[in-house]
């Protein structure tokens, strides 16, 4: 398999690339053209922040598996293109978290004493100590916007300046905030109280010129602004304004809408304003910890199947995948049997995770399910990661529950599908030797092997309608290698599951329909 690499990376990760047994092929600074046709027969990619995986470039990958993120952003990988091909997107979070906390830090005693200007009229033979008159950090508040991995070890460092940290992040609780000696605030509020403001929040369309005119209008006179997190959470254009206004005293970003900005970009030309080339993750402990963590997570995945941070689909660790192993083939196979039984196009999907099973995260079990599911009534690639995508895109409405008993079983997963025109209930056990068993169709109770080639019969429960079937099979050369019976005794009727050693011919089915006293055959691949 190939994994193509297209932005620097250090070689401790291509390292661990090539010992797995991986052709890596390395073309860093690509166009989007010659990155397309690099791309199509890859199976994996790693990429930081310089590659750009657009819809159209993924729509040309044609083996891809696997995007890998030596870094954090995600915001430069189309998730939904990539989840509608199925292909698993991960990222490294927290290897580079100390670095862009640091950077920030940097950035802000950079512009706090015009280090970097001064550094400039020194070096331009000029002694100038009047013009440079700083500002201390310590007393000062420090509004954060995003209590995150980075926001908060910013908070942790301004803490040890002595300086008072206040932030704003909807999905943290002031409980953990305060846990942090961090004080909650509104946005509002945030902007009014501090002397410094840092950004600290992914971009997504929600974040995107979150720092616009309105809100450096709300903000004090002459507070100083940090983007260490992403181009685009800062409007630019308003930021220069803000600037020019004498309203920001100084801003500092390591980060543009545009990378790299147009040589001529407005803020270039002011004074007060700090600037670094994206370099927030730009070290080498950094570097090296996301290189070893991307390609070891890439080489887990392509040659062990194990999932690492993934963000389009559940996670799961080699510990975790052992225990889930037999329950995930049980899942899959009842949903390519749930498939092959309905007789309409699906409307609703229901599981109940009952006994062991539903002490287990059962997020995978249910992409499972659904990849049997689906694989078999779309007839197209559907996966772990796009299974959920496809159902939805459907209209398939997913139920998800879990019991902690399981009927007369320890483990149970019991499905039903709803299909136009009526429903299936399913139910399958992992027994001891690890094996998934199929013990309930509807109203009967069996106890089957979901495995190869089946039959599934509905016959009166009469003397020699068996022995009618299996004349019937033998007599065109199919042997029978398991039969399970299963009795509905009030009307009289039996459900048959067999297991065939090959394919039964139309011929041989339409036989087995004409027999008497059978009223259903439908051939089944497990
Ligand atoms: N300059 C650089 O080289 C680097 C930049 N980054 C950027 O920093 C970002 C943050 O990284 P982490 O802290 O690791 O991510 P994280 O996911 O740990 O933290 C992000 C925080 O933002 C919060 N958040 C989300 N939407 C919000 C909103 N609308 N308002 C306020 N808070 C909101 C989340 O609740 C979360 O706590 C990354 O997404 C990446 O873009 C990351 C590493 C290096
Ligand atoms: O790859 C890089 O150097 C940038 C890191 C970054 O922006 C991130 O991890 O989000």
């Amino acid at each position: 398999m190939k994994v193509l690499v297209t932005d620097p990376l250090l070689p401790e990760g291509l390292e661990i690339l090539k010992k797995a047994g991986l052709e890596v092929e390395e073309r860093v600074g690509l166009s989007p053209e010659e990155l397309k046709e690099a791309i199509r027969e890859a199976d994996g990619i790693i990429i930081r922040s310089g590659t750009k995986l657009t819809a159209e470039i993924i729509e040309a990958a044609e083996r891809l598996k696997v995007i890998a993120r030596a870094g954090t952003g995600l915001d430069n990988v189309d998730l939904e293109a990539a989840s509608r091909r199925g292909i698993v997107v991960m990222n490294c979070p927290g290897g580079n978290t100390n670095s862009a906390a640091e950077h920030t830090l940097a950035l802000m005693f950079a512009m706090a004493r015009n280090v970097p200007q001064a550094m400039a009229s020194l070096k331009a033979g000029r002694w100038e100590r009047k013009k440079f008159l700083g500002r201390e950090l310590m007393g000062k508040t420090l509004g954060i916007i995003g209590l995150g991995r980075i926001g908060s070890v910013v908070a942790e460092r301004a803490q040890g300046l002595k300086m008072k940290v206040i932030a704003y992040d909807p999905y943290v609780t002031p409980e953990r905030a305060s846990e942090m000696g961090v004080e909650l605030v509104s946005l509002d509020e945030l902007y009014a109280r501090s002397d410094i403001i840092t950004v600290h929040v992914p971009l997504m369309k929600e974040t995107y010129h979150l720092l616009n005119a309105e809100s450096f209008a709300k903000m004090k006179d002459g507070v100083l602004v940090i983007n260490c997190a992403r181009g685009g959470i800062v409007d630019e254009r308003a930021l220069y304004e803000a600037m020019k206004s004498g309203k920001v005293a100084g801003a500092a970003l390591d980060v543009f809408e545009k990378e790299p900005p147009d040589p001529d970009h407005p803020l270039f030309s002011l004074e007060n304003f700090v600037c670094t080339p994206h370099l927030g993750a730009s070290t080498l402990e950094a570097q090296k910890n996301v290189a070893v963590a991307a390609a070891s997570q890439v080489v887990d995945f392509l040659v062990h199947g194990v999932v690492r941070n993934a963000v389009n689909m559940p996670s799961v660790s080699a510990e975790a995948l052992k225990v889930l192993k037999p329950y995930l083939v049980l899942a899959e196979k009842l949903g390519a049997m749930q498939a092959q039984l309905a007789e309409g196009p699906i409307t609703e999907v229901s599981i109940v995770y009952q006994g062991e099973v539903s002490r287990l995260d059962t997020a995978p079990l249910t992409m499972a399910l659904l990849k049997g599911l689906l694989s078999r009534a779309l007839r197209e690639d559907v996966n772990y990661v796009n299974a959920l995508y496809r159902a939805r895109e459907r209209g398939i409405k997913i139920l998800e529950s879990k019991t902690e008993t399981a009927e007369d079983f320890l483990n149970l997963i019991g499905v039903t599908v709803k299909f136009k025109g009526g429903e299936n209930y399913l139910a399958g056990t992992i027994f001891g030797k690890m094996e998934p068993r199929i013990v309930r169709i509807n109203d009967f109770q069996l106890d089957a092997l979901p495995q190869g080639h089946m039959l599934y019969i509905h016959n009166d429960d009469r003397p020699g309608v068996i022995g009618l079937i299996g004349v019937t099979l033998g007599e065109a050369g199919l042997n029978i290698s398991r039969m399970h019976v299963g009795q509905e005794p009030e009307k009289r009727r039996n459900v048959i599951l067999l297991s065939v050693d090959q394919a039964p011919s139309e011929e041989v089915l339409s036989a087995l329909r004409n027999l008497p006293h059978v009223h259903s055959v439908k051939a089944l691949e497990l």
